[in-house]
């Protein structure tokens, strides 16, 4: 069993991004390595405004200065010199340290990345089916890629820049404090306010940045959906009409991030304000106390440049709280993503080989989400090596009890039983394992016709895919394309007919030489003479395996061992074709219309 899917739920709704924190522990030395680069950067890149005010201090005082005292050398042009040394080597590290925190910010950020998207991929793809039908694909996509991007952003750029601005602030603030305390107390007198101001911001841009998310959720739902159903848009011409409905999803996105913008974009002034004010008492203050003697030009020329250092950077504070903000939201979802429940989880019980492949449904009552009742307590056995057909009207529930047989969802009451045993108990592999399922919708996975055979197998030989396509009757129209087996399928590849796909899909399900095959309107949109064609095949594929087949065309289960048919979500008759002809029920009756439409049509 996977492990976090099974997991205790650890997230902070809260504190998304320190729930991140302790779920990748693995990168915490890394991230450790970029905040000591970083740190190290960041004093290496004060260093040079020190040097400045070093330089202006032994031209203004010579064999006094500073410098001089502490290298004990006299020579003004000496003194220099070694400042200019120093400086070059201040220059060269912080250029190493700069690379350096640059490589390991950003795999920090793209390492998360890409393991939150696998992750979180991978529990989506876990999730009950019933889950992902009551969503819509591209609202998860947008949380699988959008979300994921967003955070990487604040990984690489928001994180960064909130310690630069931190080690900002501690760095000057030092400096200051050696040089006058009273200009620290002024030059630092508007921070405070910004941090207030920030935390008054966060505070309003939470709940608008949480909106956005929600918002593009819902543009790539929309985008997504609409471009699966092109077709049906074209057909009713329908293309304005969509326009108009992407553009109202596109327009509250936009609203969205206007109003989130408009709220991050007022912090700017108010920083900008609160700086100047500092500024202005630095430049001031710090002049008067300079003129009076109470303060070396060199210091005071420090102090002016350090102000600006310390405090312009402050001005990137809303852009960072904004990323902080995008990338707190995003975490969230993802996060919201993991922790959706899987309810329909695999046993640990693995069934004796070879399986079986018997098959009953005892008293089994089913339904989806709140919905009612679907199949009311049905009972049906299909005995080892059997082929059984369930028939029925549009929406008696054929497709829900295949379902079921597969695990997608499990029944409110009653049992499923494989083998005998219960399908709740077994493991993925003894179930899923041991059958070969045709979709009523057959998807083709973008790659090459064999590709798509062998989906099931991969290392399947390339006779077994032929003897597979051959038994599935596709192999006539395989070879017919220019490149046969090797044909492209998929994203801009040759488009197959409705027949061809379900053909091939048949294929893939046979080659896995299953157990069980289960068959939903598995040949409905062949037509007759093909149908007859892989009906002759079925039988001799079926003949050492089980079959549950699911048709409407009756001519196509005829032979069955056995003949459900479902009413309304109940089994109403059972028996052979001749013995339900016989009874002359619902079944003969659908029988008669259908044979009399061949009659009629031929
Ligand atoms: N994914 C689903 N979510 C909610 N309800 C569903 C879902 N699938 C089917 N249903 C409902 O369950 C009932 C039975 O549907 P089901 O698809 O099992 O019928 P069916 O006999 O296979 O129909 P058809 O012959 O048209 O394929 C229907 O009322 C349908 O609306």
């Amino acid at each position: 069993m996977r492990s976090h899917v099974s997991q205790a739920l650890t997230h902070d709704a809260d504190q998304p991004l320190r729930a991140l924190w302790q779920r990748y522990r693995a990168y915490r030395a890394r991230f450790v390595g970029a905040v000591v680069s970083s740190t190290v950067n960041k004093v290496a890149d004060v260093m040079p405004e020190l040097l400045i005010g070093a330089a202006v201090d032994v031209v203004v005082r010579g064999d006094a200065s500073f410098v001089g005292e502490v290298l004990g050398v006299e020579s003004r042009y000496a003194q220099l010199g070694w400042i200019a040394v120093i400086n070059v080597v201040v220059w060269i590290i912080e250029s190493g340290s700069e690379y350096v925190a640059s490589v390991l910010w950003r795999g920090l950020a793209q390492g998360v990345e890409h393991d939150l998207r696998v992750e979180a991929y991978d529990h989506v793809q876990h999730l009950d089916l019933g889950w992902h039908e009551s969503r819509p694909a591209g609202s998860t996509l947008a949380t699988l890629n959008d979300d994921v991007n967003q955070l990487e952003r604040f990984l690489d750029i928001g994180a960064p820049a909130i310690l630069q601005t931190v080690l900002n602030v501690l760095l000057v603030g030092g400096v200051f404090a050696v040089a006058s305390g009273q200009l620290l107390v002024l030059a630092f007198l508007p921070i405070p306010l910004i941090v207030v101001g920030s935390l008054v911001f966060q505070k309003r841009l939470e709940p608008l940045y949480v909106k956005v998310r929600a918002a593009v959720a819902d543009l790539s739902g929309t985008l997504s959906a609409n471009l699966a159903g092109i077709a049906t848009i074209k057909s009713f011409t329908a293309e304005d009409r969509e326009r108009d409905r992407v553009a109202a999803v596109s327009q509250a996105y936009r609203d969205a991030n206007t109003n989130a913008i408009r709220s991050s974009a007022a912090f700017v002034p108010l920083v900008r304000m609160a700086i100047l004010a500092g500024f202005t008492c630095t430049l001031l203050l710090g002049g008067w106390a300079t003129l009076r003697g109470d303060l070396e030009v060199g210091l005071y020329s420090v102090l002016v440049f350090m102000t600006q250092r310390l405090l312009w950077p402050l001005t990137d504070v809303a852009e960072v709280l904004d990323l902080y903000q995008r990338g707190r939201a995003s975490a969230a979802r993802i996060l919201g993503l993991l922790e959706e429940p899987v309810s329909v989880k695999a046993g640990d019980t693995a069934l004796a080989r070879p399986v079986s492949g018997r098959i009953e449904l005892r008293g089994v009552r089913a339904g989806y989400a709140d919905g009612p009742d679907v199949l009311h307590g049905v009972d049906l056995v299909v005995p080892a090596g059997e082929t059984h057909a369930v028939v029925g009207a549009t929406g008696s529930g054929k497709s829900s009890l295949l379902r079921l047989v597969l695990r997608f969802d499990d029944p409110r009451s009653g049992e499923v039983l494989f083998d005998g045993q219960d399908v709740r108990e077994l493991d993925w592999d003894s179930l899923r394992g041991s059958m070969g399922y045709v979709a009523q919708d057959v998807f083709m996975f973008a790659g090459s016709i064999a590709d798509n055979i062998a989906y099931g197998r991969p290392d399947a030989t390339r006779e077994q895919v032929r003897a597979a396509a051959e038994a599935a009757a596709a192999l006539d129209f395989i070879e017919a394309l220019p490149d046969g087996l090797d044909a492209w399928v998929g994203e801009r590849g040759v488009t197959l007919s409705g027949g061809q796909r379900q053909r091939l899909a048949l294929a893939r399900a046979l080659l896995r030489d299953p157990a069980v095959l289960v068959l939903d309107e598995a040949t409905s949109a062949v037509d007759n003479e093909t149908e007859a064609a892989i009906q002759t095949s079925l039988r001799q594929a079926t003949a050492s395996c089980t079959a549950l087949v699911v048709a409407h065309r009756l001519s196509t289960v005829r032979h069955s061992h056995r003949i459900w048919v479902l009413d309304a979500g109940r089994v109403t008759e059972d028996g052979t074709h001749d013995e339900l002809l016989a009874l002359d029920g619902a079944y003969a009756a659908l029988w008669r219309v259908q044979t009399g439409e061949v009659a009629i049509g031929a």
